[in-house]
């Protein structure tokens, strides 16, 4: 139980620009040039120890240069995830008693260092790795984490807080204990921040956790582990294990002291996480939470009185950044006739032109590789098939190429087949589907709009008609969990956009909210009595 003390009053983390010629741009490419020249071992941390997992070697390379080796690392062993499991909970009763203020301070340090000595490192690292040009790495890998770091100790300060009614005579409290068990962390490759954030949200309020981050986004996962240790996080709070997590899901899942499962990545996998939590339900002491922020195929509709410029840029920025390999990214978009045919289609097809993937080591590109070679292969075989598809065509890109780096350039197709794959399928990568409507068909765009893709992450509507927004907002209240008017359907910021989504995209937890962490506790009630009653007997007996 916990004294109730204020906390820093968080506020985001500034974006810092890195424009030619500014310190923070010189300072940040000497340490991309020494992370590129050293050669990693990239090993898991298990009870406070460090060692490379059992199994099969890999090597983790840069997307944009996949000649270029960044570390090894190995495929944990079931050997090695029993002994992350032991040591979860070998450190749980410790952690879990220690004061929340102290375990509080563990996190905020970490979000220090991150802001400071570690930023460069923690930038670099999701800039090499992961393929992100420096903007795109400064708003996760240094804000966003730092944001997630900051403002999850401030909404669990609230919930602390958060306590019952008491009447005279009576004190009621509520314990925010952790959950029964430990929590398993699976991370996806495509933000640093979510890495980080899906073992340490459970870990502030209580729990231990087994981590397991993708192979592809190793070279971060492991400096932010670092920065825990750093910042004074106990051996086996946060046991990270490495590889493609078949260990996990066959060992950890299948044990009885399985709490919660933390998971951001696809849609396929979740499920399948789901499956086999379902199959070993009889071998938990208790129910496990299960959360899970999953795939998306995010729209962009407009109305024909949007603003043609903000159209432009919010489709462009939300398809392209990052390659496309957000979630949030936008995938599918509706754009009204009168636009279309009075320039934005071939002002779409310019702009478009001008984004520029290329090795991220060089800052001045807007982005770089997708992030292997089975995402290569899959947007390859898809735009292969464009050609002899008579309901595609392609207005700009459609080319890839892997000689030197995972490479697909930023594509449009356009289709006039609404029910279309393309509206419905989540490529992951740089490729935007454009259906044209009519513009007195605005209304059933909408409906089709929520109807066409399993999924509900993110959307947008561009329109200066207020109606119009109106009329949106109504129809798509349940075709996305983050909804933007006049603005692209990515970049969330923590406190300001709560993020998830629901249909097929996930529990729709909230991540960096009050929401997410509600689910990494077991609030327990307790009901203390004064002066006790002593007689057995009611007025209404006489
Ligand atoms: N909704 C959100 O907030 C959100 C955010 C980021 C990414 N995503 C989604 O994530 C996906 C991209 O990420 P990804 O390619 O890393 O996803 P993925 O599903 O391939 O992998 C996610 C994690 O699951 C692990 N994994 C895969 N199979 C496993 C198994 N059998 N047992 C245990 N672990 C296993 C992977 O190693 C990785 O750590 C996209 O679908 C994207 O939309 C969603
Ligand atoms: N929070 C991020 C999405 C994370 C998913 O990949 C955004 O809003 O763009």
């Amino acid at each position: 139980m916990d004294a109730v003390t204020n906390v820093p009053v968080p506020v985001n983390e500034p974006v810092k620009g890195y424009a030619p010629g500014s310190p923070e741009r010189e300072s940040l490419r000497r340490r991309i040039a020494e992370l590129e020249g050293d050669k990693h071992e990239l090993v898991q941390t298990i009870g406070g120890r460090k060692r490379l997992a059992g199994g099969a070697a890999f090597d983790v390379v840069q997307p944009h240069d996949h000649g270029h080796v960044l570390g090894t690392c190995a495929q944990a062993t079931p050997e090695d995830v029993a002994d992350a499991v032991a040591a979860a909970k070998e450190a749980s009763p410790a952690w879990r008693e220690m004061p929340f203020d102290e375990r509080a301070a563990v996190f905020l340090r970490a979000a220090d260092l991150m802001a400071g000595r570690h930023r460069d490192t923690l930038n670099a690292a999701t800039i090499l790795g992961q393929s992100k040009s420096v903007q795109q790495a400064e708003i996760d890998a240094a804000c966003e984490l730092i944001d997630f770091l900051r403002f999850n100790v401030h909404y669990a300060r609230r919930i602390l807080a958060e306590q019952p009614n008491s009447v005279p005579g009576t004190w009621n409290r509520m314990d925010y204990r952790p959950l029964d068990g430990f929590v398993v962390a699976i991370t996806p490759f495509n933000f640093t921040a979510i890495a980080g954030n899906l073992p340490s949200a459970p870990a502030l309020m209580g729990n231990t956790v087994v981590w397991k981050p993708t192979p592809t986004q190793q070279l971060a996962a492991h400096y932010t582990m670092e920065v825990f240790e750093e910042a004074g996080l106990p051996p086996g709070v946060i046991n990270l294990v490495t590889g493609d997590g078949q260990a996990v899901s066959e060992v950890a899942l299948a044990d009885p002291g399985f709490g919660g499962l933390h998971f951001t990545g696809s849609t396929a996998t979740f499920k399948f996480l789901w499956r086999r939590t379902a199959e070993n339900l009889d071998r938990y002491a208790s129910y496990p939470r299960i959360v899970g922020e999953t795939g998306g195929k995010d729209f962009v509709v407009a109305h024909a009185s949007a603003d043609r410029e903000k159209l432009l840029a919010g489709l462009v920025r939300g398809a392209f950044e990052y390659q496309g390999q957000k979630c949030s990214a936008a995938s599918r978009a509706y754009l009204p006739r009168s636009l279309w045919e009075s320039g934005l289609r071939d002002e779409l097809a310019d702009l478009t032109r001008t984004v520029k993937y290329g090795d991220v080591t060089d800052l001045s590109v807007f982005g770089g590789a997708v992030i292997d070679a089975r995402a290569f292969a899959k947007h390859k075989k898809l735009l292969d098939g464009v050609e002899a598809d008579n309901d595609l065509d392609v207005l700009v890109g459609g080319h890839c190429d892997d000689s030197v780096g995972y490479f697909v350039e930023p594509t449009v197709l356009v289709s006039g087949d609404p029910a279309h794959t393309a509206f419905a399928t989540e490529y992951f990568g740089p490729i935007l589907a454009v259906h044209v409507y009519d513009d007195a068909a605005y209304g059933d765009i909408l409906e089709l709009v929520d109807r066409t893709s399993p999924y509900a992450l993110t959307g947008a509507v561009f329109a200066d008609d207020r109606a119009a927004v109106q009329q949106a907002h109504q129809a798509l209240r349940f075709a996305a969990g983050n909804f933007y008017v006049n603005d692209k359907p990515t970049g969330s910021i923590v406190s300001q956009q709560p993020f998830g989504g629901s249909r097929g995209s996930g529990t729709n937890d909230k991540a960096g909210s009050m929401f997410n962490l509600l689910r990494w506790a077991s609030p327990r009630s307790i009901k203390e009595t004064f002066d006790a009653p002593t007689a057995i007997g009611y007025p209404h007996m006489g």
